[in-house]
């Protein structure tokens, strides 16, 4: 036993040394973990005649298994064993390596025949020929176990003090090659993940290095107009800034830079490679492309964005602004949104209306026939117009002129319908008065001659398809310029006035009364079965024409001429026509003496 712990024989010096420059200078080359691994073991295992070498790494496994060591390289080691120890479960006792890997203290089996950590491997060993084994565990920074280096004897013995040292030396450029290559690794990956992100994502991603862009990925290629990434590669990033927001841009680079920071997300203007302007929301951060520190640039196209808010705060500031009344519904018809004009015009405030149904606007002007139309025109045409007469909150009821339009959605179904209305009621009113005088007398409120003319054309057709017979009686007061003249003009205007309402009394419903200028009145007669019908309508209009007005203390008479003429004929008459026979029946009753009629085409004269 003693002579095992006199170790006699140290590893040679300028070996350890060839050993070291090898295996440091696989590293600085790039060359993989496995080709450094097996230059250190076989380098190991050449340093002294019956020396085996292995290299294991310690494997966490993702399943949550204990902890194992894996081959990383061995020398002069046979197959089975080497099979063997790939896979060693990390635990106290479980051979020299797992002990190593699990204690992260260097363990020194001089006799592997004796030794209980060898108890289960011992068998293996003896078949492999191995007497001796010093395990080193490989430390990462922090103390963290790596892996282990294990060297092997085929006699037993113990390790020369510097062989330990050495052997320390050896594991620590394996634990150096491990971690190195395994970050390296790791920024590859990243590296990869990053780079597959950035080339996928929607969002415009450029790397920004010295003033220069030096990535740019497909989003960022698409959002400058580029053709390919060369277009943008190498050239300024300012270039890539609009003028007026080239100070911020440059303050916030700045900041990213001299900080090592991440400038939050803000709204700025970039430029396309064609000058157009873009609205974008950028943002950056530093990052290490390349091994340089750099700044990535993430930019969002807003245009579009910024676009609909612009047309959108129009679109507000008409709504609100608009004269005439605007109403959104949903499809359904319940109320979203009324503006200010809608309201006034309503009377009813917005959170009256909101929710509500615009029936509640209804004044029951319209009958269900109207509301058919109306739905019918909306859901097919898309749209509505016409006068709608509503109630307003205070009872009172008006006409508004009122274009409705549905809105549809991309599928092409009406999501919402939207009405412009205006007030027309004064409009309405105005246009009465105009009716009115364009077509009634105002002194008698009597149809005028143009109304006459309208309505006699009408009863005509009537008449016709009726197949009876209508009078018309042009009707002259007699001697009343001698009213005027006695009494003057005010006393004429009453006695006309009074004279018209009677006459218009003794006619019947259907019957027409019209003053067509002067004295001069026109009735039409309808719906008579013979001409003779006509006898006690013309006598009535003759005696109230001719019974005393009273104005004031005066009594004032007079009497009227009546020219009669029928209709049809058997002759095609216009309404003219028939107006001048009746005048000129009336000239004829007029010389027969006044206050009578004459019927025209008789030769007698009735006196009344
Ligand atoms: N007060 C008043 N007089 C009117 C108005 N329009 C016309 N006149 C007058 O009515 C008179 C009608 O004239 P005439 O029909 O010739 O007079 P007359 O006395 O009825 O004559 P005969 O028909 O032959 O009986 C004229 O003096 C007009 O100035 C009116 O609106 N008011």
């Amino acid at each position: 036993m003693t002579k095992l712990f006199s170790p006699t024989h140290r590893w040679p010096t300028a070996l350890q040394e060839k050993l070291r420059s090898e295996v440091l200078e696989l590293l600085v080359c790039d060359a993989s973990l496995s080709d450094v691994l097996r230059a250190l073991t076989e380098g190991i295992a050449g340093l002294q005649v019956g020396l085996s070498c292995a290299v294991l790494l310690l494997d966490h496994p993702v399943d949550g298994a204990p902890a194992c060591l894996r081959l990383g390289a061995s020398a002069n080691l046979p197959a089975f064993f080497v099979s063997a120890l790939d896979g060693l479960q990390v635990a106290n006792g479980n051979g020299g390596c797992a002990t190593a890997a699990f204690s992260a203290e260097r363990v020194i089996v001089s006799d592997i025949s004796l030794h209980p950590y060898w108890t289960n491997y011992r068998e293996l060993a003896t078949r492999a020929g191995l007497g001796a084994c010093w395990s080193q565990p490989m430390l990462a920074a922090g103390q963290q176990v790596v892996g282990v280096l294990s060297v092997y004897h085929r006699t037993p013995q113990n390790p020369h003090e510097l062989d330990l040292v050495t052997l320390a030396q050896l594991a620590k450029l394996a634990s150096l090659a491990v971690v190195q290559r395994r970050a390296a690794q790791q920024l590859q990956e990243s590296e990869a993940r990053f780079r597959a992100l950035a080339e996928h994502t929607s969002e415009a991603i450029l790397v920004h290095q010295n003033t220069r862009i030096v990535y740019v990925n497909p989003a960022a290629i698409k959002l400058f107009g580029a053709q390919t990434a060369q277009d943008l590669l190498g050239t300024c990033t300012t270039d890539r800034i609009h003028p007026d927001h080239m100070a911020q841009q440059l303050k916030r680079l700045r900041n990213i830079i001299s900080h090592r920071t991440t400038m939050p997300l803000v709204e700025s203007r970039f430029l396309r490679l064609d000058g157009t302007a873009l609205e974008v929301e950028v943002q950056g951060t530093t990052i290490v492309f390349d091994g340089q520190e750099s700044v990535h640039v993430s930019i969002r196209d807003i245009t579009k964005r910024k676009f609909n808010e612009q047309r959108l705060k129009v679109a507000a500031s008409v709504f609100g602004h608009a004269l005439e009344g605007i109403l959104i519904t949903t499809v359904e018809g319940i109320i979203v949104e009324a503006n200010q004009a809608f309201i006034r015009i309503t009377g009813y405030p917005r959170d009256e209306l909101l929710g509500r149904n615009p029936r509640l606007l209804g004044s029951g002007h319209h009958d269900k026939m109207f509301y058919a139309n109306f739905w019918q025109s909306l859901m097919q045409q898309g749209q509505w117009s016409g006068e709608l007469w509503n109630r307003r909150k205070n009872g009172e009821v008006y006409v508004q002129l009122q274009h409705i339009s549905a809105v549809f959605d991309d599928q092409g179904k009406i999501t919402h319908f939207v009405a412009l209305c205006s007030d027309i009621t004064s409009r309405k009113a105005q246009e009465a008065r105009l009716d009115q005088l364009a077509h009634f007398d105002t002194l008698t409120g009597l149809p005028n001659r143009r109304l006459k003319a309208d309505r006699l054309r009408q009863a005509m057709t009537q008449t016709v398809r009726r197949g009876l017979r209508l009078a018309l009686v042009y009707i002259d007061l007699d001697g009343f310029k001698a009213i005027n003249d006695t009494y003057g003009h005010a006393a004429g205007d009453h006695l006309l006035v009074s004279l018209a309402q009677r006459m218009k009394q003794v006619l019947r419903n259907g019957d027409t009364l019209a003053r067509i200028g002067g004295d001069e009145f026109a009735a039409i007669l309808v719906d008579l079965e013979h001409e003779q019908e006509s006898n006690p309508l013309l006598q009535r209009l003759l005696n109230a024409a001719s019974e005393p007005v009273s104005f004031g203390d005066l009594t004032l008479q007079v009497s009227a001429s009546l020219g009669v003429t029928f209709y049809p004929q058997v002759q095609d008459m216009t309404s003219e026509d028939l107006l001048n026979q009746a005048d000129h029946a009336m000239y004829r009753a007029k010389k027969a003496g006044k206050n009578q009629h004459h019927v025209h085409g008789q030769t007698h004269i009735l006196m009344m």
